[in-house]
């Protein structure tokens, strides 16, 4: 399948934040791809990389084979960011109209407005608009150029749950046109309503890059916490993706059969008290799972 946009090993600091570790992943035509992560992971710096706002500090960046700061590559692409500040004076339409008008090709605008739920808007001026409202025309505005690859930058949130899901729907109609969609989103739900591949990011590396249905079972992992003095064979309890040992002898393990791990434990003999079974974030599940080698216990 055609690689639409790419990033190989690339790393992004600010000062000495380093908010992109090494990345690499393709995007190919045709996809619908999750981008999930929690706050200040480097979602929004891997699309600013994709769409040209931002340059790699080592590493390369393409898209469409070419470069992102090509104006020829980015009439290609629709973008909304994860915030957008429309002038309040124009109307809907009018505002669709401007964006149509720097692209060859547009989108119908009464289409278009239809897809996102806004065709009643059309003549309304952008200070009167909800924030929902404004959110969904921002959302709208990526797919003005009738683009063939569209970053969406958290496009539902501040959106109730009947505005997220007509906004799904138009980014769903778009992709079943033949679309290549990446979405980031905090959220797993959101990820799962929309896309079949998932990649997880974390501390500016990709943690995952797989099926939703993989990431799931990944996702369904608990932490089961004791104290003990002495716990050898970790690693050989049911489940068992990762360990931690903090001080005054707690034990964490990340584990994917939280009743069985107990059950051995307790006939294990190993002498413990404390016991505290809990349910992972995302970004401690991916953590445990990769940082499994460096675990003493
Ligand atoms: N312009 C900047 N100057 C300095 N640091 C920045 C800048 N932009 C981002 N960062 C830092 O880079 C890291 C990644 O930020 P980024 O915005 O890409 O994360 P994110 O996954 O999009 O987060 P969120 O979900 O909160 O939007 C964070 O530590 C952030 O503080």
């Amino acid at each position: 399948m055609t690689v639409l946009a790419q990033a190989a090993e690339v790393t992004r600091r600010y000062g000495n934040v380093l908010a992109l570790d090494r990345v690499s992943l393709d995007i190919r035509a045709g996809e619908l791809v999750g981008l999930l992560g929690p706050n200040g992971a480097g979602k929004s710096t891997l699309i600013n990389l994709f769409v040209g706002l931002r340059r790699p500090t080592s590493g390369t960046v393409t898209l469409f084979g070419g470069s992102p700061q090509d104006p020829a590559m980015r009439r290609r692409i629709g973008v909304t960011p994860q915030e957008t500040g429309l002038p309040e004076a124009l109307r809907v339409g009018e505002v669709v109209d401007f964006v149509s008008a720097h692209f060859p090709e547009h989108a119908g605008k009464h289409e278009l407005l239809a897809r996102f739920g806004l065709s009643d808007l059309v003549k309304r001026q952008i200070g009167g608009l909800s924030g929902g409202q404004r959110r969904r025309l921002a959302v709208a505005l990526a797919f003005a150029g009738d683009p063939e690859l569209v970053f969406l930058d958290e496009p539902t949130t501040g959106l109730d749950v009947e505005a997220r899901r007509s906004l799904w729907d138009g980014i769903t109609s778009f992709h079943e046109q033949g679309g290549t969609v990446l979405v980031t989103s905090h959220y797993i739900e959101e990820i799962e309503a929309l896309a079949r591949r998932v990649i997880v990011v974390g501390h500016g590396r990709v943690l995952a890059d797989d099926t939703m249905e993989s990431v799931r079972d990944i996702v369904g992992v608990r932490r089961v916490s004791f104290t003990a003095a002495d716990l050898r064979d970790w690693d050989a309890l049911p489940g068992v993706l990762g360990a931690e040992r903090a001080a005054g002898g707690r034990v964490s393990l990340v584990t994917t059969d939280p009743d069985r791990l107990v059950v051995e434990l307790v006939t294990g003999g190993t002498p413990f008290s404390g016991l505290e079974v809990r349910q992972t974030t995302l970004e401690e599940a991916f953590l445990a799972i990769t940082s499994k080698e460096a675990a003493h216990v």
